[in-house]
């Protein structure tokens, strides 16, 4: 299954593959032309002593130009399967990329990404070998073997028949060592991957795990995984200690004794000392190929079972949800409508019941609720980052999976509380490389957003690099680097999920004012924590426990005394709110 399905990707290198297969072949056989010389020389001319001048010269040169014309083929072989591996492995790496962009957020919730990355790198690597040394090493040497067979019953029919038996032994001796190993090749993927995952937790979460003291514990669970790697690790080297090489060594010195004993020693022997020589020789050069692939025996052991992973990987069905349909509606005033939509993301629980609201072009919808009652999973949905499976969500009329995937993400602008910057620089940070976008049209967004004074700040202004995460930048400049890259794309429709905890009364004040001018004129849908920012919102949903449970503007909200205006309370004062409520009546 896995062997078929990495023979596919060898399909399209067909041309290559034979040409290199026809390298492979000349090289064989001009190195495997040596020993027959040699045996011509012992036989014609050491044994009978005739030492002919010119036969001489005519032997030496011959062997000569065989071994240069081995040498050079074998060169140009080697490169032919490297190339074709390395396009190979190449391809199989942008599959793997490419499905793992396309899987919806429902399979990250449950896979670590330290394991994904291993699957990405690591395995990716190990088939690599399988298609560098393995596939190569195995065809010519089975050519080779072939070759060695050829030349054996060339020289000696009867000595050859008597070798044959040897190869059911190898297999059979191949066949145990691939039933061992790769059970324990799969304990060894598995807990490099587990590393991975552990070690890019640890990374991720270095600044938490230094002030919370956490370097033992997430040492020894590192440690732990470590020792279990060492373990497998242990037990392949034994295996392999046990039967690769030591195991075909022993049948070769048997073999070796039995062919001295029947045919060398006997005083009698039919079989001259020239011959002799030449079969020890190719009998040894039997041996070599058998020890060299069960050398790569082992590597490709690993190969397939990485190969398994990575293909599974490429089996998962877990996608993010796709356009449905071909209507390709789009979205142009920017009106929005949930309509009894509940969800669940385990099937178990529901986090979202019965949700039903409309957005209308240009309106602000603000989410508030306690922490958990379901408002980034209103915006999860309204994103298509989750399916839809309960009730319905609509933009300008039309259910939201049948829009083009290029339409939501063009149209629907998000902000996220936390703003991820990609490396490079400001600017390409704003457009992501969108070249559509114009040089002006950047600096017009950042000025939208209030992005600009910062931006003109810095060093190398809008050139100014950014690192891993925009790890350099305060949080709020990361915040309003997001919002001008989300203005300059002009979004109909705008997602915010509120942040401006963390940040300086100056740095505060550009996010609001930005924050309102974005607002203006499209379609807001906005989780807000702190219930001063959303006052002027049209409409106001209170979620508890995946409910709406409230509704209305900030003033009617306060006046029914519920839920809202309980967390009113306790963020504004006692005092302050009954002058608020006063004030409105
Ligand atoms: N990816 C997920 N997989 C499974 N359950 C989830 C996932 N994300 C959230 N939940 C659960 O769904 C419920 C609602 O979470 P949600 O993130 O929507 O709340 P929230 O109101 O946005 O909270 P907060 O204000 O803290 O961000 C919670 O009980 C949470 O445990």
């Amino acid at each position: 299954m896995v062997g078929k399905r990495l023979f596919r990707y060898l399909i399209p290198h067909r041309k290559q593959l034979l040409a290199a297969f026809l390298l492979l072949l000349c090289a064989t056989a001009a190195d495997l032309t040596g020993p027959k010389l040699i045996q011509i020389f012992i036989d014609e001319h050491l044994t009978p002593r005739s030492f002919e001048k010119q036969e001489l010269i005519l032997l030496g040169g011959s062997y000569l130009v065989l071994l240069g014309l081995s040498a050079g083929l074998t060169y140009m072989q080697l490169v032919s399967f490297h190339k074709i591996a390395l396009k190979i492995i190449q391809q199989l790496r942008m599959d793997v990329f490419g499905k793992v962009q396309h899987l919806g957020l429902e399979f990250f919730d449950t896979t670590p990404v330290g394991s994904l990355v291993s699957r990405i790198t690591n395995d990716t690597e190990a088939v690599k070998d399988l298609f560098v040394s393995v596939l190569s090493t195995f065809v010519q040497n089975i050519v080779f073997l072939i070759g060695v067979f050829a030349a054996m019953f060339l020289l000696d029919v009867r000595l050859a028949m008597y070798c044959l038996v040897l190869l059911p032994l190898i297999l059979a001796l191949m066949q145990t060592y691939r039933y061992y190993s790769s059970k324990v090749y799969r304990v060894l993927r598995s807990k490099l991957s587990q590393l991975n995952a552990k070690l890019n937790e640890s990374l991720q979460g270095m600044n938490i795990i230094q002030a919370m003291g956490q370097e033992k514990r997430l040492r020894e669970e590192y440690g732990k995984i470590n020792r279990e790697h060492y373990q497998a690790g242990l037990q392949n080297i034994k295996l392999n200690g046990l039967l690769l090489r030591p195991a075909v060594d022993l049948i070769y010195v048997v073999t070796l004794i039995l062919v001295l004993y029947f045919f060398g020693i006997q005083p009698n022997s039919a079989v001259k000392i020239g011959v002799l020589y030449a079969f020890i020789n190719y009998l040894e050069r039997f041996f070599e190929p058998v020890n060299m692939m069960m050398m790569r025996l082992s590597q490709m052991q690993q190969a397939l079972v990485s190969a398994e992973r990575v293909f599974k990987l490429m089996d998962e069905d877990r996608l993010a949800p796709a356009q449905q349909g071909t209507d390709n509606p789009k979205i142009e005033r920017g009106l929005l409508e949930f309509k009894n939509v509940s969800f669940s993301y385990d099937g178990r629980g529901d986090v979202l019941k019965n949700i039903t609201f409309t957005a209308k072009p240009g309106q602000t919808v603000a989410l508030v609720g306690h922490t958990g009652s379901g408002k980034s999973s209103i915006i999860n949905l309204l994103m298509r980052f989750y399916p839809v499976e309960r009730g319905e969500i609509t933009i300008d009329g039309a259910p939201l999976q049948t829009y083009s995937e290029e339409e939501l993400r063009k149209k629907i602008g998000l902000v996220l509380q936390d703003s991820f910057l990609f490396v490079g620089d400001v600017k390409q940070n704003i457009r992501l490389h969108n070249q559509s976008i114009s040089d002006e049209e950047i600096v017009e967004a950042a000025k939208f957003v209030q992005a600009d004074s910062f931006i003109e700040k810095l060093p190398h202004g809008y050139h100014e690099p950014v690192g891993e995460r925009g790890a350099t930048f305060s949080s709020g400049q990361r915040q309003l680097v997001s919002f001008a890259r989300t203005m300059a794309l002009q979004p109909k429709i705008l997602v915010l999920d509120e942040a401006t905890a963390n940040v300086d009364t100056e740095t505060e004040e550009a996010i609001q004012t930005a924050l309102e001018n974005m607002r203006k004129g499209r379609t807001t849908i906005a989780i807000a924590h702190r219930l001063s920012t959303i006052q002027d919102a049209d409409l106001i949903l209170v979620l508890h426990r995946g409910e709406i449970v409230e509704r209305g503007t900030h003033q009617e909200l306060l006046a029914k005394e519920g839920l809202y205006y309980k967390m009113y309370l306790l963020q504004q004062g006692a005092v302050n709110v009954r002058e608020v409520k006063k004030g409105s009546k």
